[in-house]
């Protein structure tokens, strides 16, 4: 039986994004894996499952390319939001979030960022504002910092991310027992107050070329640390995301979402 499904991207983060909204959608960890192949399957950096919800416009759920199922994504948030229309309520793992469609994507509320050790989380308590930490072969100019937005991040504040060989530094980063449910790695490099250039090696898909909770939690964690100001420009490797926050409240991410075309696959000749 043919499943329909939409090909998205948020700045080049991919997603093959299932409307399930009408009737299941079955997925599993093995499903998602080999749907995400890029090889052997559609290939994507995330899978997206649109379903009904008792709370909200619809409930998303997002699976990385390794078949987990986590709680936020924002690059796919604002796709699905120009799916489900303007004023969408959209619940996620990680927070019922409200989305406003813009002219060349959306833009997302994300909530409010958590700083408790506990909630990140680290496996021990420390300072999640000053991480007393290092990894060989990262030279920081700051103490790396750690939050919450759903999902959990940690960020390197580096002179030049573009220096960096992401592919080696990320995973053993990514698998450091002080993450004891992993962690997205963002590599940052403040530019200006209103600009940073950040570049994402994320928790079970890799090195993609955007992250929209990375970008939130990497602006956050600039402003916090007094490096930026509210309506910060994070340029990822794919495009520009816009991010306001203030101390205290909720986290507003604005960029594009694109369709890229419509197609359907027999899930049956994929794991079940
Ligand atoms: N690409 C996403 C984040 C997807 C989930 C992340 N890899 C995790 O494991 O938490 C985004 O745009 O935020």
């Amino acid at each position: 039986m043919p499943q329909p499904f939409r090909k998205m991207h948020g700045l080049g983060n991919d997603f093959v994004v299932f409307d399930a909204r009408g009737g299941a959608v079955a997925m599993s960890a093995a499903r998602a894996r080999a749907i995400a192949d890029r090889h052997f399957g559609v290939g994507c950096d995330q899978l997206v499952l649109i379903e009904p919800s008792d709370v909200a416009t619809a409930r998303m759920r997002i699976w990385n390319a390794d078949g987990g199922e986590v709680e936020s994504c924002g690059n796919a948030t604002r796709c699905v939001a120009t799916l489900l229309g303007d004023g969408a309520t959209i619940e996620t793992l990680g927070g019922v979030l409200d989305a406003s469609v813009t002219i060349d994507g959306a833009s997302v509320d994300m909530g409010a960022p958590r700083f408790e050790w506990d909630a990140v989380p680290l496996a021990y308590a420390m300072d999640t504002l000053a991480l007393p930490l290092a990894w060989g072969g990262v030279e920081t100019i700051a103490p790396p910092m750690a939050l919450s937005v759903g999902n959990p991040h940690v960020i390197l504040f580096v002179a030049d991310a573009d220096a960096l060989d992401i592919e080696a530094l990320g995973r053993p980063i990514e698998n450091d027992p002080i993450f004891p449910e992993r962690v997205n790695v963002n590599f940052a490099t403040i530019e200006s107050r209103t600009r940073i250039r950040l570049r994402v090696w994320e928790r079970g898909s890799g090195a993609t070329l955007a992250c929209g909770t990375g970008a939130c939690a990497t602006a956050v964690a600039a402003i916090r640390a007094g490096r930026a100001k509210s309506g910060v420009t994070v340029a990822l490797s794919g495009g520009d995301l816009v991010i306001d926050w203030q101390p205290g409240g909720t986290i507003r991410m604005t960029g594009p979402a694109t369709h890229v075309f419509s197609g359907e696959i027999d899930l049956a000749a994929f794991p079940a």
